[in-house]
């Protein structure tokens, strides 16, 4: 049996909603390589013992070399999905990735507009590990308006900074600032995340509107197979919250997981750019939980 390491707090355990197992849609872009996107997100969430659900906003042609095409389907099916969903089915969490255009924002807030209090994780997906990018210019704004529906965002630091229309932060203490500022401005808790900036140590932090600061740091992992690492990031942290109903836990747990992840993404030898993490290790029994610094 695969060995699985014992969970180091109770918000890491077993999960303890209505449902024993909880029930997690993601609202974002196909990565037919895998490594990011839907793809990413349902994997994810099973790696946290959900059961994920996915509405595809956006089709990519993607490796994991770079993103050669988008195809948007037309927002209107995208509402008929989430609608058909929600009829039926209680949501537990949503996560919510690409977008891509201001049209599928606007179907995206509409229906979390009409849907019941269900905790929100957005991903504001802007650009791809490659440089591609994967939201028009134009739907930057529309973004920002789905920000007073979240729970939580999860901006990386470039993306942080287009947020708040303000220069990129190079110091973790500028992007903790930024954090500060963008959780203010809307209302909403912001998980900082410390991947593009340089140094041994990756540190993550959750910021909510109050100003309080929970860090969770990790050793960087030394790999080029850093695709998609934002998109299961945010749907392991939603399936995690969904299960104990604790943010600052679920950052720890998934953060903890994900270094996990990216530590064997290596052996999975898919594709000869970024490669995706290893979101199923722990089920594999081939890593032990990273050590906490
Ligand atoms: N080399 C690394 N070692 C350890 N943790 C990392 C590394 N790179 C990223 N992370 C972690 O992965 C998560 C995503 O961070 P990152 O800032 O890379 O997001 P992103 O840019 O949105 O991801 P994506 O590549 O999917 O666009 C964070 O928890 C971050 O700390
Ligand atoms: C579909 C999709 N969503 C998100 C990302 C960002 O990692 C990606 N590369 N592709």
């Amino acid at each position: 049996m695969a060995h699985r390491p014992a969970p180091t707090t109770a918000a890491e355990g077993p999960p303890s909603c209505a449902s024993p197992v909880p029930r997690v849609l993601a609202v974002a872009g196909s990565d037919p390589s895998g490594g990011a996107g839907i793809q990413a997100d349902l994997k994810s969430i099973a790696a946290a013992d959900g059961y994920g659900m996915a509405a595809i906003t956006a089709l990519t042609a993607q490796n994991t070399r770079g993103v050669a095409a988008v195809h948007v389907p037309p927002p209107a099916f995208l509402a008929r999905q989430l609608d058909t969903l929600s009829e039926d089915i209680t949501l537990d969490a949503v996560k919510i990735g690409m977008l891509a255009t201001a049209d599928v924002a606007a179907v995206v807030g509409a229906w979390l507009a009409r849907a019941a209090s269900v905790p929100v994780v957005l991903d504001p997906v802007m650009v791809a590990t490659s440089g591609d990018r994967l939201l028009a210019r134009e739907a930057e704004r529309a973004v920002l308006s789905l920000l007073d529906r979240a729970d939580v965002v999860t901006p990386n630091v470039p993306e942080l900074a287009v947020l708040l229309d303000e220069p990129v932060a190079t110091t973790w203490g500028a992007v903790l600032d930024q954090a500060a500022r963008l959780a203010a401005r809307h209302g909403v808790r912001v998980v900082a995340k410390g991947g593009h900036l340089p140094g041994d140590v990756v540190p993550d932090a959750l910021v909510d509107p109050g100003g309080d600061v929970v860090e969770t740091r990790a050793r960087r992992v030394r790999t080029r197979n850093t695709h998609g690492t934002g998109c299961s990031l945010s749907s392991g942290l939603a399936t995690r919250y969904a299960g104990h109903r604790d943010w600052a836990a679920a950052l720890a747990g998934t953060k903890r997981w994900l270094s996990a992840a990216l530590a064997h993404g290596e052996d999975l030898r898919v594709g000869g750019g970024h490669g995706p993490v290893d979101h199923h290790v722990w089920q594999r029994g081939t890593a032990a939980a990273p050590a906490s610094l």
